[in-house]
């Protein structure tokens, strides 16, 4: 220390020779970055993409992921630079299908870019997602498959139904009864919030019986969203967030609501769960447990399995209800195909076997996936060392590949020159041409991560709830969108999130009311 106040001593009473030193050293530092970043640059200066973007993620992806206008910003690069774009010194966008299979598939030497880091929910721990460590991200998904594939676990249907039923009682006692409109958006999301409460934490969150944001949840996450978008291009700042002085800003279990009353609720459930008078049950968390799951990891994972399983289901639905209550021709057939497999009593939730075999709403649900993407983020992965090649493109090792979800769903080469039309008729057609299905079918599940390492794993939960809940809301009402000029309002970050979306429910003749 006495030699620094020497130095800067020195400086201040204008030794010529310090000064000398330490422009020099100043100089030399700022000329290795400019070097590095010119190398940086000249590494992907092959690829088209828009000026300067090169040069620094500060340039076009921190304010693009902060716009909340992600798809518009996709469309945009996709019609200016073409199917490779490079929007960052090491991150390139593909909308090539293709190329993201080839990313994607199984044996594929591609991993996780460094972005992944910035969905950690905590700072201090990684969860299965954020995770870069390829051994300890096979390890935990080995653990989990089991209980989110549902065999070894008891109740998820029964849990699920729970929640179907819930939903329907809010909407017909609260609004439907009073002949008053509701927020669709927000509604949805309560019951997609519960449903995953049920099945994480052993019983619902309450939002749906108290037509509420229990703890402030959602208007917590939603304002964390552009915060989030940030983190993931410099997700290097997770290490500043671990700084004492910082650290107490951030969400904790004793908060009283938000993300921290949710992280407190998870380590409640997991202690449970642990130690000498621990429950042992038979549902998610229990097979996890079985499996190997140790307490710290379980409490991280369940409140990921709530972050992960709501706002991407509310989507998915929003995107059917939509679609359906604007347009007659798909409302007749879902209708008519629901009428051909029910009635069944008021009380009861159409089962999961029954869903199953409805090919026109299986098509719908793909189609509501392709039209609306629910997890819209780029998702980039980073080449292998030695590098790859696409299409003449060299892609040197390290370089970022993300995809380009909303180009790549409405690509005109793969679904036809009706790409932009919500038309679930594609999938029926399709069949007549297995190879053509396939490459859809493929493509269409790449919203779920696709490949047997980035899939997601709630996607079997996710399909049986997006299914019961389409099959009952139609099968009991008739929907009035309010305000058919702008349905609702959308903001894209990662994720992609709708407000205001007011629709009013008339009941259908002869069918099952709950009152
Ligand atoms: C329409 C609904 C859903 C969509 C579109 C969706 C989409 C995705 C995507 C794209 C990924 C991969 C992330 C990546 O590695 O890049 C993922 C992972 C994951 N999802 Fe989902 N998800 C949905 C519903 C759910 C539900 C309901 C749950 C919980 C029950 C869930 C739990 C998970 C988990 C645990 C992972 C991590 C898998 C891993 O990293 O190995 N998701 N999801």
């Amino acid at each position: 220390m006495p030699a620094v106040a020497e130095l800067v001593g020195k400086l201040f009473s204008g030794e010529d020779s310090v000064r000398e030193i330490l422009t020099w050293c100043s100089l030399l530092i700022f000329s290795i970055s400019i070097f590095r970043r010119l190398r940086q640059w000249y590494r992907l200066s092959h690829i088209p993409g828009p000026p300067l973007a090169g040069f620094s993620r500060l340039i076009w992806l921190a304010p693009q992921g902060m716009s909340g206008q992600y798809t518009a910003w996709m469309r945009d690069i996709d019609r200016k630079y073409g199917r490779l774009v490079r929007v960052g010194p090491k991150t390139v966008v593909t909308s090539d299908w293709r190329l993201w299979k080839r990313i994607m598939s199984a044996r594929s030497p591609w991993t996780k870019s460094d972005r992944y880091t910035g969905f950690r929910l905590d700072p201090q721990r990684d969860h299965i997602v954020s995770t870069l460590d390829e051994r300890e991200h096979t390890r935990l998904r080995s653990i989990m498959q089991h209980g989110y594939s549902g065999k070894e676990v008891e109740g998820i249907e029964e849990k699920l139904d729970a929640e179907v039923l819930s939903f329907i009682r809010l909407l017909e006692t609260r609004y439907i009864a009073h002949n008053k409109p509701f927020d669709f958006a927000r509604k949805v999301q309560y019951f997609t919030t519960d449903a995953i409460a049920h099945l994480a934490f052993g019983e619902p969150f309450g939002f749906l019986e108290t037509d509420s944001d229990v703890y402030n949840y959602i208007a917590i996450i939603e304002k964390t969203m552009p915060a989030m978008g940030f983190f993931t291009n410099f997700p290097g700042l997770f290490r500043v967030l671990r700084l004492p002085v910082l650290n107490r800003l951030l969400p904790k279990a004793t908060d009283k609501e938000g993300m921290g009353k949710l992280m407190g609720l998870a380590k409640e459930t997991a202690a449970e769960r642990f130690g000498p008078d621990r429950k042992v049950q038979k549902d998610m968390l229990g097979s996890f447990i079985a499996r190997g799951l140790t307490q710290p990891e379980a409490e991280t994972q369940i409140v990921l399995q709530v972050v992960a399983g709501s706002d991407t289901s509310a989507t998915t639905i929003r995107s059917a209800m939509l679609n359906i209550a604007t347009n007659p021709l798909i409302l007749r057939k879902v209708q008519a195909e629901i009428d051909s497999v029910a009635p069944f009593p008021k009380d009861k939730v159409v089962d999961d076997a029954t869903t199953r075999n409805l090919p026109y709403i299986a098509a719908l649900i793909r189609e509501s996936l392709r039209w609306l993407q629910p997890a819209m983020d780029m998702s980039p992965k980073k080449a292998p060392p030695e590098g790859d090649e696409w299409n003449g493109y060299r892609l040197p090792g390290g370089t970022e590949v993300g995809w380009n979800a909303i180009c790549v769903m409405r690509d005109p080469e793969l679904w036809g020159d009706d790409a932009e039309q919500f038309r679930p008729e594609r999938w029926l057609e399709a069949a007549s041409d297995p190879s053509k299905l396939c490459d859809m079918e493929y493509v269409v599940e790449l919203n779920f991560g696709g490949g047997s390492r980035f899939q997601c794993l709630g996607r079997t939960v996710a399909l049986m709830e997006i299914r019961k809940v389409i099959f009952e809301l139609f099968r009991r009402y008739e929907f009035v969108v309010m305000n058919a000029g702008k349905p609702w309002t959308s903001i894209e970050w990662n994720m992609v999130e709708q407000h205001e979306f007011w629709l009013k429910a008339y009941p259908r003749e002869n069918s099952p009311s709950m009152l």
